[in-house]
Order: structure tokens, then C-alpha cells, then sequence
């Protein structure tokens, strides 16, 4: 992570007559802004798990010659969003940040003594004429001017705001790392420069996949980090089953493994540190001799193709995805990196997007088959119950979906968790790396063979799954469901698991109903817009909307209650229905953020 940390700044503003007004309430003012302050800071980290900053300006701001100096003070730090705060009538245009690239939020008191909505209110007139989209935090209960709390609603609100503010400012000037080409024909794994460039200003780094094999034959690696990294693996990577015992396979697969399988893991090993080292800079390559390779390519995400001109004569890439997007790995506990399977882009966005905003570890899933009540009844006898009453859908995909996702934390109340990397601890790796087995890739698929991550998320957890899609004519688009994961009986589960590619993770997801497009299970699956989806811990999908708000995604399809919608006050100019019309005419008449 830069030192250069994306900031938010905090605007006092202020009714800017002296001689009594400004001087009672310049206590008031700052106070609010201070809190905000703190409760930011106190409650948000980035993704390398330092604590969030705010920039506090350093005086109220009651007219133009004041909002220049903040201005100015600001200009100093990487301000990506600014959170401006008042209790009192202010002079709209005067105090506006006017700054076209910082995203900004208001927070108006909701008192009596001075009329802060009014305030707010002209705010937004002149923030929607301007064309300057900015998020409303107004509180719905009058406080008492002594009253220097923050109203949960309001926290919350300031919360999500900033939360997308620092996944923007974390996203900026990064650069998604493309390890190989397309993959299979899944368009996601085709990148479109342009979406990255202009709806999250980062770049697409490409690299081959040769650059493994040099980095292998040239030992272009820490050898000592290796060693440590060969030993962990032997220690936790429990064998699984091999699928392949007992088959005959034809020829061209039996000599297409080129890497004798008692070697996999060597070779595997190296695979995981070098595609880490080709994300980020690693110093111990410069001792090496290696200058350039110790530089990296400034990654925030990235995915590595596999499948097939790798896997078809060399070990997979499974244990390199899985453990990418876990938050630990031979080292302890560590911040996750949003790194997609197969080079779906797409899919890594939208894990990228889930970990800014929860800094916790992703699911990467082929959405693959819709379970009803009547076919689960039919194949296997058994009757779905609880939250997989109406059906659920077989979550599962080779690779990149994070170890974390086994089920095997709880919280302090002893419910099924899954925490923030510096929040694990060497215990809890244990207990998350026993709850894995790693079989043998499946040679059918896998020619070069490997080894396959699998785990069944044995526990109820809330979740939610969210997919970027590209549509000709409209742009990117989002999807959101939240949902559970679902407990299915083992014995059921794994009557369904052999039915389709077993060495692989399976997550049993049952989506909320009720939401258009969520009538059935089957309309979720149905709907969906690709063969993938990303998913997090929690019922999130607010925050990934009020994200999408301010990249200008438009949110096609999702099961979030109206009540937790909050975007742009500037969108309501658009409709105020909730329908995606709104929502869409609205992000194309802003804009891509980066134009
Ligand atoms: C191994 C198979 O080809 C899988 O890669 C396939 O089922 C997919 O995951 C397609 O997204
Ligand atoms: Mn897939």
C-alpha cells in the first residue's frame, strides 16, 4: 500500500457572520466535525489494515476565502472524498466543495436553534445543477444543540459513505494484473482497459505466463521464503482424494504432465511466491540481482489464466488463487488480494469491490446449478429445510475462492464468522486449514495436474454475492444478492456434490426473496448476468450499491431493502421510484468518474 494513504477530508462549515452568529456556533461546528472524524477513523481500515485518516480543515468554513484555504490545506494530502458538516444556514455556493474530483458527502444537524437542513437542502439545489452528484446524511429525530452524539442512522450513513470513498481512493492508480490471456472464452477474462480506466482509475498490467517459468528457471524467488513456504504446505495442506486413481486416460493426456507428480508441490510453491512477487514489489529480488522484477506492477487485484495453455501440461493454479484471496498465508495472517481464477476480470472486480469494502476474504464461484425443493427431493430422497427451503444454488468453482470461506471461525458469541486478516491469528488458520482438503487435480481438466482446494461451508453464514457485468450500449452494470449459505446435511450435500466436479469448494447459497427479480430461486439464477460471481461475509449489498453510486455503475438487479439504499441526493432528480431507470440514467448522465 503507498504511503500516500486516499483521505477523506472533513469540512466544518459555518455561517460566516462575525459579531454573534459564526462565534456561537464555531464550538458546535468543530465538534461535529471532530466526532466525524473519530468515527471514522475508529471504526474503518484500508485493506493493509492501517486505520483509515481524515484531514480535519483547520477553521470553519463561513464563505468562499475560507473554502479557497481548505482548498489549499488539501491540496497538500491525496483528499479522494471530502465529508462536509454543519448545525446552522450557511451560504450555499460559497462553502460548497467545488472540487469536480473529490466525491462529497454532507452531514446536516438536525436541530432547531439554526436551520442546518435548509442548509443542506440549498446544498443539494446547487450540487444537482452543477452536475456534482453528493451523498445526504440528515438525521430523522431533532437533537438538542448540547446533543454532540451521532444518531446511529446518521453513522451509518456517514459509515458507507465513507467506506466507498476509501475503496475509490484505494482503487486509484492501481493496476489489476492480468497473468496470461483469455481463458476459455469467458469474455470477463478479456480485459476492457477501458472500463478500468475510466470507472476505477486503475491499469491493466499484462503478463504472461512464461514470466512464471522464467522467474522458475532463472530461481528469480526468495529460496529461503520458498523453503519456508514448501514446509507450511506439507504441514497444512491435508491430502484429499485423487480422482484419477484407477482411470485410463488416452495418450494425449497421459503425456501431457511434464512435471513428475511428486514434484507438484515444489513446483506449486514457487507458483504462489512468484505470482505474489509479479503483484508486488519484493525486495529480496533487488539482492538478488533482479532490480526490475523487486519493483512489481503497483497491483491492488489481478487473476492468472490456468486454464488451458497452462493447465494442459503444467501443475494448476489452484493453491495460488485460493491462497491469494485468503487472509493469510506460509507467512501468518495478511492482507487478501482480490485475484480471480480462469482471468475473469470481471469477477475479480467484483471480489476487489467485496474486499475494499468488508476487508475480508472473497468466494470466487461458477454460479452452477439451481437445486429445487422437487429435484433435491427427486435425486436424493431428502427435503430441503430452513434457509434452502425454496432451493439453492451450487456455488463452486476450481482455485480462487478464499480458504476462509471453510466455515471454521465463529464470533464472540460463537456464531459462524469470518474475520479481517489482522484479526486471525495462528489458531484460527489452523482451524481454517483443517476444514480444507487439496485433492488431486482432476487430469481430464487439469492435464499438467496439481492439487484442488476443497471445503464445504458447513455453516450458516449471511452473504452476499455481487457480479460487474459489461452490456454493449449500457456500460458496466452491478448484481447483487444477499442471502445465506446453507447447511445441508453432509450426507446430502455430498449426494449432490457427486453429481459434478467434487474436488472442487462447495457453498450451498439461498438469496433473499421478495425483491424483483428475486421471486424464486430460480429467477436469481436465472437473471445472473455471467458464469460467475464474487461473494462476501454479511449482508452488504448497501454498501456495494452506494460504491457502484459513485463509480457510476448502475445497480441492474439487487434484493437490498429501499430503506438501506443510499445514494447521491442528485439521483433523485432523476426519479424518485426505486427502479433501476433512476439509478441508470443517472450514472449515464455523470459519467465514468475518470473521463
Ligand atoms: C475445469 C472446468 O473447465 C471449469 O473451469 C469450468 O467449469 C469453469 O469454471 C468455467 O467457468
Ligand atoms: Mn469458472
Amino acid at each position: 500500500m503507498s504511503l500516500s494513504y486516499p483521505k477523506l477530508g472533513i469540512r466544518p462549515i459555518i455561517d460566516g457572520r462575525h459579531g454573534g452568529v459564526r462565534e456561537s456556533l464555531e464550538e458546535k461546528t468543530m465538534t461535529m466535525a471532530q466526532s466525524a472524524k473519530e468515527l471514522i477513523e475508529n471504526n474503518l481500515r484500508y485493506a493493509d489494515g492501517t486505520s483509515v485518516q481524515c484531514i480535519l480543515a483547520d477553521r470553519t468554513i463561513g464563505g468562499r476565502g475560507d473554502a479557497g484555504a481548505v482548498d489549499d490545506q488539501f491540496k497538500e494530502e491525496n483528499i479522494v472524498g471530502t465529508l462536509s458538516v454543519t448545525a446552522s444556514w450557511n451560504y450555499g455556493t460559497e462553502t460548497l466543495d467545488l472540487n469536480p474530483n473529490t466525491i462529497k458527502g454532507i452531514w446536516g444537524f438536525n436541530g432547531t436553534q439554526r436551520p442546518g437542513a435548509v442548509y443542506v437542502a440549498a446544498a443539494m439545489a446547487a450540487y444537482a445543477e452543477k452536475g456534482y452528484p453528493t451523498y445526504k446524511i440528515y438525521g430523522e429525530e431533532i437533537q438538542d444543540l448540547d446533543d454532540d452524539s451521532i444518531p446511529k442512522e446518521v453513522a451509518d450513513q456517514i459509515l458507507s459513505f465513507a467506506k466507498g470513498v476509501f475503496a475509490v481512493g484505494q482503487m486509484q492508480g492501481k493496476s489489476y494484473v492480468n497473468i496470461g490471456s483469455s481463458c476459455m472464452g469467458i469474455v470477463g477474462s478479456q480485459a476492457n482497459d477501458d472500463f478500468f480506466n475510466k470507472y476505477l482509475g486503475m491499469t491493466v498490467e499484462y503478463v504472461d505466463m512464461t514470466e512464471i517459468l522464467r522467474r522458475i528457471k532463472l530461481e528469480i524467488y526468495d529460496k529461503k521464503e520458498y523453503e519456508k513456504a514448501l514446509a507450511w504446505i506439507k504441514k497444512y495442506c491435508k491430502e484429499g482424494i485423487d480422482i484419477n486413481e484407477g482411470k485410463d486416460f488416452p495418450e494425449i493426456i497421459e503425456k501431457s504432465k511434464v512435471i513428475p507428480a511428486e514434484e507438484d508441490w515444489e513446483f506449486i510453491a514457487k507458483h504462489a511466491i512468484i505470482t505474489r512477487d509479479i503483484l508486488y514489489s519484493n525486495e529480496k529480488l533487488a539482492e538478488l540481482g533482479w532490480e526490475e522484477e523487486a519493483k512489481g506492477r503497483n497491483a491492488i487485484s489481478g487473476g492468472f489464466q490456468g486454464q488451458r495453455q497452462w493447465t494442459d501440461w503444467l501443475p494448476n493454479g489452484d493453491f495460488t488463487e485460493a491462497i491469494m484471496t485468503s487472509t493469510f498465508d506460509w507467512n501468518g495472517p495478511r492482507p487478501v488480494t482480490a485475484f480471480a481464477t480462469e482471468n475473469d476480470t470481471l469477477n475479480g472486480v467484483s471480489m476487489l469491490f467485496g474486499t475494499l469494502l468488508t476487508n475480508k476474504a472473497p468466494l470466487f464461484s461458477d454460479v452452477r446449478t439451481y437445486w429445487s425443493p422437487e429435484s433435491v427431493e427427486r435425486a436424493t430422497g431428502h427435503k430441503l429445510e430452513g434457509k434452502a427451503k425454496n432451493g439453492v444454488i451450487h456455488l463452486k468453482n476450481s482455485g480462487a475462492s478464499a480458504l476462509d470461506w471453510s466455515g471454521a471461525l465463529t464470533d464472540e458469541d460463537d456464531n459462524p464468522t469470518m474475520k479481517e486478516f489482522w484479526n486471525m491469528n495462528e489458531v484460527d488458520i489452523e482451524k481454517v486449514m483443517d476444514k480444507v482438503e487439496w485433492n488431486r487435480a482432476n487430469y481430464e481438466y487439469f492435464r499438467g495436474g496439481g492439487f484442488s482446494s476443497r471445503f464445504y461451508t458447513d455453516v450458516e453464514m449471511p452473504m452476499t454475492m455481487v457480479r460487474v457485468n459489461l452490456v454493449k450500449g449500457v456500460g458496466p452494470t452491478l448484481q447483487i444478492a444477499e442471502g445465506h449459505s446453507c447447511v445441508l446435511d453432509k450426507g446430502l450435500s455430498d449426494i449432490l456434490d457427486e453429481r459434478t466436479d467434487k474436488t472442487w469448494p462447495t457453498t450451498w447459497f439461498a438469496p433473499k426473496l421478495g425483491a424483483p427479480g428475486f421471486e424464486t430461486v430460480y429467477n436469481v439464477m436465472d437473471n445472473w448476468g455471467s458464469n460467475h460471481g464474487a461473494s462476501v461475509y454479511g449482508h452488504v449489498g448497501h454498501e456495494f450499491i452506494t460504491l457502484a453510486s459513485m463509480l457510476r455503475i448502475p445497480v441492474v438487479l439487487h434484493n437490498v431493502e429501499d430503506e438501506r439504499i443510499f445514494r447521491p441526493h442528485s439521483f433523485t432528480g432523476f426519479g424518485t421510484k426505486e427502479n433501476e431507470r433512476t439509478d441508470f440514467e443517472a450514472c449515464q448522465e455523470y459519467g465514468p468518474l475518470y473521463k
